[in-house]
């Protein structure tokens, strides 16, 4: 009837998107049917939320429904729900751009292998899109609840990269999907596969979906259980009804790693059903990524994204928590500043953390949950004082006596020598080179096992958390070293006549230079002070445009090497300046660090290297 039909073309994502997901998720097509389901139900769990406030909104037809219809010779499945509908400038943005950020980049990672992009996409999350793997056309009318009947919106798609639009007169409020199916995918319109489908993996789904097909005289016939899932007892509910309904309100396909569904009583009642999902989504680290829970009062949906419930360094759990005495009106601001909330974020933050010590006994399974959650934990070592032996508990750690496999602390615990006061660890740029680092070759003497630690965020971490256990940890590379009484050189040591000359040649580039025992093999190495700052929070602040104090390094010098006592006899004069210069820039690099002169330290190198070709010279 309107005479403005417009065309548009998808965002350039989109088109991408759409083209990969038909390509990738041919094989597990049937998911379309969940992801629309999901898209009708958060709809009609919007108009409720809505109507809370503005009870006109449920006009004649208050309660929620989503409807399937079959037409078998138009060849059409539709979905129709009666939720909160679309505008015609909502539709055009809704289903036709795509609004996160990251999501070229991600698109970009996409290998054009199905299985691996499968899973990717499933990080993505599929949505509405998913229409285009089994329709070869789509076609969407809206009205959004409130708005009249003349300003309905029809939007249709062959997913070829354009979509048109157009107004309606739609006296229905809410939205209906039709899916023209294409040759291949006729087997949706057959009613047995859908109630399957359905039965599968929407059967949770809190409104009730019917299903009717079309020239058939039987009323429509609702094919679910319709009740909210959080809302039965545990032990009714099957691992795979949990491992759907976390698919369904995380649009993931893979399972979850785990759960944990609790119903707490009493003054401060709430259910959470909480999930530790299988891959970190691509925009983990974007600021305005979805976080949090969906947040019910009374079943009624008030919120996705409530992060209030849980700390920013769990914000990848998934789940719902129905808190049936908060008030129905809360809104964002206030959740902030609840005490209700509060409490119960307290209890959801050790619930998480309980869950996720009963998955670290699962080895499989917690080495693929910390591959992908790892760093976001560590980061609740700062923020979450409270917890933090809990949190320290969950970290894994590369070890110098434990090859390729991680350890926990309290593996390490187990494992120390008799009397061993302290955890040591030990920072570097990467867990192969702290393994080379001369700082180890004392404790391997000592068979004394040192953590390595090589994430940018470590050294940020570790400054967090000065015991676990009421045990110390120590940085292996800082300060003075006493692993048992024995290894402190005494001060005659110190006041050696070589290490007076060195720390004379290599003023203003060292604090001093100190006879050292942490030395099997190496001449020398680079100590820390304790205060000082190490090189990965160096970095780290010279990135983000931070002034960062100029500290100069202690030389530790290995008397008994050879290297030394040659040195010793060296007499004074140019060439003991260069070797000295020389053994610092080797310290430096043993630490993976670049010489304070690149240039001059080059120099020398091949000054050495043409008296050594060149014996005579
Ligand atoms: N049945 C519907 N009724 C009302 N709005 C809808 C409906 N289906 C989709 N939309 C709107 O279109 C938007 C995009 O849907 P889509 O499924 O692509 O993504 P999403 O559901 O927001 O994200 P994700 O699928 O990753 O959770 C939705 O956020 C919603 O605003």
């Amino acid at each position: 009837m309107s005479a403005t039909k417009q065309t548009h073309g998808f965002q350039a994502e989109v088109s991408r998107l759409l083209h990969l997901m038909i390509h990738s998720l041919y094989s597990n097509r049937e998911i379309f049917l969940r992801e629309l389901i999901s898209n009708a139900s958060d709809a009609c769990d919007k108009l409720r939320f809505e109507a809370l406030d503005t009870p006109a909104l449920m006009e004649e037809d208050p309660e929620p429904a989503i409807r399937l219809t079959l037409d078998k010779s138009a060849g059409t499945l539709t979905l129709a729900d009666n939720g909160i509908g679309m505008s015609e400038a909502e539709i055009i943005d809704h289903l036709g751009t795509i609004a996160r950020s990251g999501t070229e980049k991600f698109l970009a990672s996409l290998s054009g292998d199905q299985k691996k992009d499968a899973q990717l996409i499933g990080q993505f999350g599929v949505g509405f899109y998913s229409a285009f793997i089994v329709a070869d056309k789509v076609t969407v009318e809206s009205r959004r609840a409130g708005l009249a009947a003349s300003e309905g919106v029809r939007w249709e798609s062959d997913g070829q990269g354009e979509f048109s639009v157009e107004s309606i007169e739609r006296a229905e409020r809410g939205t209906a999907v039709i899916l023209h199916l294409r040759k291949d995918a006729k087997e949706f319109l057959d009613d047995g596969k859908i109630r399957q489908v359905v039965g599968q993996y929407s059967d949770h789904v809190a409104f009730p979906i019917s299903l009717a097909v079309a020239g058939d005289d039987k009323a429509p016939e609702t094919i679910n259980s319709a009740t909210a899932l959080w809302q039965r007892a545990r032990q009714e509910i099957s691992d795979e009804e949990y491992e759907n309904f976390y698919k369904h309100i995380s649009h993931d396909f893979e399972a979850p790693l785990n759960w944990s569904h609790n119903k707490v009583e009493g003054k401060l009642e709430y259910t959470s059903l909480l999930f530790t999902p299988p891959r970190a989504p691509f925009d983990l680290y974007h600021r305005e990524a979805s976080r949090g829970l969906k947040l019910y009062v009374q079943r009624v949906f008030i919120m996705d994204d409530a992060e209030q419930f849980l700390p920013q360094y769990l914000r990848f759990i998934k789940g719902v928590i129905d808190a049936p005495n908060l008030p129905l009106n809360v809104s964002r601001e206030l959740l902030q500043d609840y005490g209700p909330v509060k409490k119960i974020r307290t209890a959801l933050t050790k619930r998480v953390l309980q869950m996720l010590k009963k998955l670290s006994k699962d080895e499989e399974k917690y080495s693929r949950f910390w591959a992908q959650f790892g760093q976001v934990l560590k980061e609740g070592i700062g923020e979450d004082p409270d917890n933090r032996d809990a949190v320290a508990a969950l970290l894994r750690f590369a070890s110098s006596e434990q090859g390729d496999s991680l350890t926990s602390l309290d593996d390490y615990l187990a494992r120390r020598k008799d009397g061993q006061g302290k955890i040591y660890y030990l920072l570097g740029d990467n867990a192969a080179a702290a393994r080379q680092s001369p700082h180890l070759e004392v404790f391997r003497k000592k068979g004394i096992e040192v953590l390595l630690l090589s994430d940018p965020v470590d050294e940020w971490m570790i400054s967090y958390l000065d015991r676990y256990q009421e045990v110390p940890l120590v940085n292996a590379a800082r300060g003075e070293l006493d692993l048992d009484g024995e290894d402190k050189p005494d001060d005659a040591e110190q006041d050696n006549a070589l290490i007076k000359r060195l720390q004379e040649s290599l003023t203003g580039q060292v604090e001093a230079v100190r006879a050292t025992r942490r030395l099997v093999d190496s001449p020398v190495c680079l100590v820390l002070a304790e205060d000082q700052l190490g090189p990965q929070m160096r970095r780290m602040l010279e990135a983000a445009g931070q002034p960062v104090p100029e500290m100069l390094p202690v030389l530790e010098v290995n008397l008994d090497h050879p290297l030394l006592k040659a040195l010793d006899s060296q007499e004074p004069g140019a060439d003991f300046s260069e070797l000295a210069g020389l053994l610092l820039d080797q310290a430096m690099l043993a630490e993976g660090q670049l010489p304070r002169d690149p240039a001059a330290a080059a120099r020398r190198m091949h000054h050495l290297l043409s008296r050594a070709v060149t014996p005579n010279a």
